[in-house]
């Protein structure tokens, strides 16, 4: 039986820190507040609003959410997402992606200024975490993944990390924080030959395809350590998700396994708070 590398004790004692933090920048007269741009009311994007706004709440910071119609022409959101970016008051920008389809979002994404941008949503950022340049944020995902691993004393260094998937959002930039730990990287996706053998030599498996209970037994190895970045539906329950990792299957094999929910999604927003608060520190020469 594995041990359930739980998000919940990940998402505890990174809000006890961020709350002080944001309790003595607080002291100097500013507090931290994050800029949330959402056009229409997808739920999925309500979900992740909601879970950032208590996030926030909970370690004392700010948050104002920027509101669209669904069907805002390109002229109109450009002029919006400029007007955000250049807001004194806002230190960090979540914008809620993929937008609806008759805006350009490759260029609107890099309208958000690079040291506001605490989900990576421009090139500027990915450039810098794809240098090892400190003051780019990944996006949130990536960091709670490494966030989790750290927690739990998990070693990297010289080991197998094995990344399954190659997403702009989580695939390739872990890899790059991987890389920074001094793991041994290899990427891997739904194309690449033997694919569950590949899987099977990690140490470290990060699973980031975004297909439901892909990961099976013959995919993990005694004593693995797997993290379940998937957040899809459910086929067998319809109205609740699961991860890529088929748990059942997979857990009784494993060494160590975050859960789906209550692994990597619940430490998201408190890496977008944590991000958002670096970025604070950053702009008013605090850090
Ligand atoms: N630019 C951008 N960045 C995003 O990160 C982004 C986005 N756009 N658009 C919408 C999706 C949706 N999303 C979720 C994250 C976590 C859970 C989640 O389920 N988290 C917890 C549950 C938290 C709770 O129960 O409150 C868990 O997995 O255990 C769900 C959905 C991020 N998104």
């Amino acid at each position: 039986m594995a041990e359930r590398l739980a998000g919940k004790a990940v998402a505890d004692a990174m809000k006890e820190e961020l709350s002080q933090k944001v309790a003595a920048i607080k002291a100097k007269g500013i507090t931290p507040k994050l800029g949330i741009i959402r056009v229409g009311a997808r739920p999925d994007d309500l979900f992740y609003e909601g879970g950032a706004k208590k996030t926030c709440d909970s370690v004392g910071m700010a948050y104002q959410v920027f509101e669209y119609p669904a069907d805002i022409d390109q002229a109109a959101f450009e002029q919006a997402v400029t007007a955000v970016g250049a807001n004194k008051e806002i230190n960090g920008i979540l914008m809620f992606a993929p937008l609806p389809k008759q805006l350009d979002e490759k260029k609107i994404r890099n309208l958000i200024p690079v040291e506001k941008d605490v989900d990576c949503m421009t090139i500027g950022s990915a450039a810098k975490v794809y240098t090892d340049d400190p003051t780019g944020f990944p996006p949130c995902t990536p960091t709670a993944c490494m966030d989790i691993l750290k927690f739990y004393n998990i070693p990297l260094k010289g080991k197998k990390a094995v990344v399954l998937g190659r997403s702009q959002v989580v695939g390739k930039p872990v890899a790059m924080l991987l890389l920074r730990e001094h793991a041994t990287v290899t990427i891997c996706h739904s194309r690449t030959d033997n694919l569950p053998a590949v899987c099977a030599e990690a140490d470290v498996l990060i699973a980031a395809v975004g297909r439901a209970k892909m990961v099976k037994a013959n995919y993990v190895k005694p004593g693995q350590i797997v993290i379940d970045v998937g957040i899809n539906e459910d086929p067998a329950n319809p109205g609740k998700y699961c991860g890529d990792v088929d748990y059942a299957e997979v857990e009784p094999i494993v060494g160590k396994i975050t859960p789906v929910p209550g692994g990597v999604g619940s430490v998201t927003t408190v890496v977008l708070c944590k991000q958002t608060i670096q970025a604070c520190e950053m702009q008013n020469g605090l850090a």
